[in-house]
This record gives structure tokens, sequence and C-alpha cells, in this order.
């Protein structure tokens, strides 16, 4: 397998597992070419890590998303928001750039998520939708395909959270409540950080208008708790994930690229 160079867009927690798995020699098929970070100096650390670490090699610290762009990656992997997703996918699928993401919440809106297949197509890119907290994607696809369903997506959280968010009461501190119920693009909407995996659920299934989400607070809940239903006349499937931390989503980008270049690919 020709190698194929990789840029990270978003330096954040998630985005360091990368740089892990770089350093213990997961990503062999990769060169990271390139970093970029809204704040410039975690861009530069990241590339100084890659530089020094055994498995990494030249890579620029970009001070803009163009500069990153300009560098041509062949795969750039997007850790950072689903607003920096909906600015630079349809850019970078143009400029020959496929696109690994975490932030699928990006791509809740039909009309733009049509645009982003349409684009692809025709530049001969793909956007690769990472499993994130979740799982379960071949099984939505499959019964979608034969036949028509029913989908629904409950998480539990804690409190923290959602404490920076428009459904915050002082009482889920101490008292379990259910704080939103909707579909994936309302839900998405109200909670940009917090349930990307709803709208990637719904994306493989019956789509975000038809996905019904919701989020139930308890209090001391630590991690998250995620329940994808998929029910048709043949096929009840239910997909259960807890996690402790976000760290599989982190590692679901790297299993995606290895998945990408890998002879056998699950
Ligand atoms: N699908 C899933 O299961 C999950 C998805 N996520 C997604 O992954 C993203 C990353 O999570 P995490 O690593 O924990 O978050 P962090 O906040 O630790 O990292 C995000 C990084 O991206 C940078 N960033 C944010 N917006 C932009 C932008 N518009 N352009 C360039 N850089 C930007 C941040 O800015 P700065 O450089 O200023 O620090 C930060 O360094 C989340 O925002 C969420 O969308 C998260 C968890 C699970
Ligand atoms: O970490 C999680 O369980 C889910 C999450 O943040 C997201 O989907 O954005």
């Amino acid at each position: 397998m020709e190698t194929k160079t990789l840029a990270i867009v978003g330096c954040g927690k998630l985005a360091s597992i990368v740089l892990q798995a770089l350093d213990k020699g997961l990503l062999p098929d990769y060169k990271i070419i390139g970093t970029y970070s809204r704040t410039f100096e975690k861009a530069q650390n990241f590339a100084n890590f890659i530089q020094q670490s055994k498995n990494g090699g030249s890579c620029i610290a970009c001070c803009s998303l163009q500069d990153l762009l300009d560098l041509k990656p062949d795969y750039i992997a997007e850790i950072a928001s689903p607003d920096a997703l909906k600015e630079l996918v349809i850019p970078a699928l143009k400029n020959g750039s496929s696109i690994v993401t975490l932030s699928i919440g990006g791509l809740a809106d039909a009309e733009f998520y049509e645009l982003v297949k349409k684009t692809a197509s025709e530049n001969r890119t793909r956007v690769h939708i990472a499993s994130g907290a979740i799982g379960g994607f071949d099984v939505l696809r499959t019964v979608s395909l034969m036949e028509s369903s029913t989908v629904t997506f409950d998480t539990t959280k804690g409190p923290r959270p959602l404490r920076r968010t428009p459904v915050y009461d002082d009482i889920i501190e101490t008292e379990t409540r259910q704080v939103f119920e909707g579909n994936a693009v309302e839900a998405i909407t109200l909670f940009p950080h917090q349930v990307n995996v709803s709208v990637a659920a719904a994306l493989a299934s019956t789509g975000p208008e038809n996905v019904k989400v919701s989020i139930t607070s308890v209090p001391d809940y630590v991690g998250d708790k995620h329940r994808i239903a998929i029910k048709s006349q043949q096929v009840h499937a239910v997909i259960d994930i807890y996690s402790q931390t976000a760290q599989i989503a982190g590692w679901s980008i790297v299993n995606t690229l290895r998945n990408i270049t890998a002879p056998i690919a699950f």
C-alpha cells in the first residue's frame, strides 16, 4: 500500500490519541504532513511531536485552513467541532482531500449533506464517518437497505457536560431528569459537542429528522451511555455502549484510518 499523507484539523484531547497511535507504530501507512488548530501554538506542539516521533517526519504547523489545504493531503482527520467540519468539508473535498470526521453533527442538515455527497463524488474523494463513542453502523445500514425501520437513540449523562447548555437546571445535580426529547437535528443544534453520535447513527439509518433522541441526566453519573435501537419487520437490534471517557472516539479515528489502507477491512 502506497503511503498516504494525512493532516489533522483540531489539535485537542481526542486528536492527541492519533499522535499516540502514530508513536506506537499503529499508523504505518500514513505520513502526517500538517496540523491546524484555532490556537496556532497547539498546532505547533502537535507538529513538533510528530517531527520528533520515531514514526513521524516532516510536519508543518499551519496558520490557516487554507495553508493546510495547500499541502494537498490525501486525508484530513477532522477532530475539532461541527462548525469546523462545515467550514472545511467542501473546500477540502474539492481540493482532493478525503475526510475522516468525528464531528458528524456538521452533516445534520439534509441539503448540506447532499451537497457534501455530490462534491465528494465529483472530486473522487470520500467522507469517512468515524464510529466515535458508538458502533453498529453496519447493522443500521444493512437493515435500512432491507426494509423500513424506526430508530431511537437514548443517551444517559451526568449533569457536568450539560452545565453550559440551554437545558441546564440546578435540579439535575440531585435528581434524575429527562432533559431532552426531539430528533437528531434538534439534538445537535442544542448540544453541538454532545450528540454527534446521534447524527452519525441517524445518517447510517433513517436520517437525522427521523431518529428520536432522548437525553437523561443522572446525578454523579460518570461517562456516557448510549442505546441505539432499530426495529423493522424482520430485525430488532439494540446497541448499548457505555464509555467512561471519550477516548474511544479518538481511537475510532485511528481505527478508521487503518481500515482505509488495510488489506482486510471491517
Ligand atoms: N463522534 C463522537 O463520538 C464524538 C465526537 N466528538 C467531536 O470531536 C471534537 C473534538 O473533541 P475533543 O478533542 O474532546 O475537543 P477539544 O476541545 O479537546 O479539541 C478540539 C480542538 O479543535 C480546535 N478547534 C475547535 N474549533 C476549531 C475550528 N473551527 N478550526 C480549527 N480548530 C478548531 C480547538 O481549538 P484550540 O486550538 O483553540 O484549542 C481544540 O484544540 C468535538 O468538538 C466533537 O465535535 C467528541 C466526542 C465524541
Ligand atoms: O462522547 C460521547 O459519548 C458522545 C459525544 O460527545 C458526541 O457525540 O459528540
